[in-house]
């Protein structure tokens, strides 16, 4: 069994490392300061009673996975046993970089050390690593804790045995791993989720409906099949034929914009971030958030027990 390691505390470090200690993995997570843990604690213990209350595990098993976290201030305590790094510090390039170069000087040559990254390829990250072979991305999908899939990218550089633990490890968390065959930006969930991202802003730039309107197009049709039949076997259903002549006459006329739309750029300049700043897209008074968080993280959950019952996780 490896001994991991998280390297951020944030978003996706603490639902990371609750899917590592519910699947009874040891684990230790990094973050920068006292409030960052407390707010790794504070989002675990909210996680953790979400889970028990919607009977995922019961509330004796809860105290017992969150005794497997352990956060820490210190790095070099968080890695002083690793095996298994995997960095999930924010996106930003040269952030990622030197703490690999950091941490090549404090681990053995055979840990691994993975990224989290949303969508750098690994050769980049790992340009500049004494060892990029046991270098790779561990793409997980927010939130971490719920969402099964996670994108294992390896870099011209990776070894066959650093994916291979990598495979692994992932497994042994009862996550879904998908190992791509090549490394390109922004991997498979993340270029169709930008391309359908664009697309909406294309639509709501060019006040062709409401937000509330696309959103529901979504929510409303395609959203309904896809936790089902992903998009290559939709078509197998509902047709090749069709399929391609709409797209011979369609995709000359989708959104090929290279930057973010004009209404999502405003907001990102004005601050208005979302659920986290209060205003996005959509304005989310804290009752809102908190029952917007709460349905989907039930949907979530109800989409996991279904695994359980399917055998996919043990
Ligand atoms: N938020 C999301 O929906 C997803 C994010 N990711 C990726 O995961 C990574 C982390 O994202 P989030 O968890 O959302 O970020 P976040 O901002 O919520 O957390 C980042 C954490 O990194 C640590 N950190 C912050 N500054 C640091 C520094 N200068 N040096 C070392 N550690 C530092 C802190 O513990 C902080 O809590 C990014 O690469 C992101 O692209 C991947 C999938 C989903
Ligand atoms: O959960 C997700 O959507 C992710 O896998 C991502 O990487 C997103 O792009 C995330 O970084 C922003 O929500």
């Amino acid at each position: 069994m490896e001994k991991i390691s998280i390297l951020g505390a944030g978003t996706m470090g603490h639902s990371i490392a609750l899917s590592a200690a519910w699947s009874e993995q040891p684990v230790t997570v990094y973050g920068i300061n006292e409030q960052d843990l407390e707010n790794a604690d504070r989002g675990l213990n909210n996680k953790l009673k979400v889970m028990a209350d919607n009977e995922l595990f019961t509330a004796e098993q809860a105290i017992e996975i969150k005794k497997r976290i352990r956060l820490t201030t210190s790095l070099e305590e968080a890695i002083s046993s690793s095996t298994f790094i995997i960095e999930v510090v924010p996106e930003v390039l040269e952030l990622k970089k030197d703490l690999y170069t950091k941490l090549e000087k404090l681990v053995a040559d055979d840990v691994v050390i993975a990224s989290n990254t949303s969508g750098f390829k690994p050769s980049l990250l790992a340009a500049d690593m004494r060892l990029p072979n046991r270098f790779v991305v561990t793409h997980f999908w927010n939130p971490g804790h719920l969402i099964p899939l996670v994108e294992v990218v390896k870099g011209e550089q990776t070894d066959d045995e650093t994916v291979g633990r990598a495979m692994d490890v992932l497994k042994a968390m009862n996550k879904k791993p998908i190992l791509l065959n090549k490394e390109i930006p922004g991997f498979i969930g993340n270029r169709l989720q930008y391309a359908l991202f664009r697309e909406a802003q294309a639509l709501l730039d060019a006040g062709a409906a409401s937000k509330e309107d696309i959103d529901a197009a979504v929510t409303y049709s395609i959203g309904r099949r896809l936790p089902v039949t992903g998009p290559l076997m939709t078509a197998d259903m509902g047709g090749l034929d069709v399929f391609s002549a709409i797209s011979n006459y369609l995709f000359e006329d989708l959104a090929t914009d290279q930057r973010s739309g004009e209404t999502l750029s405003k907001l990102a300049a004005e601050n208005k971030l979302g659920d986290k700043t209060g205003e996005g897209f959509y304005s989310w008074e804290p009752e809102i958030s908190a029952k917007l968080n709460e349905e989907r993280e039930q949907t979530l959950i109800h989409f996991l027990k279904n695994d359980l019952k399917a055998g996919e996780r043990q």
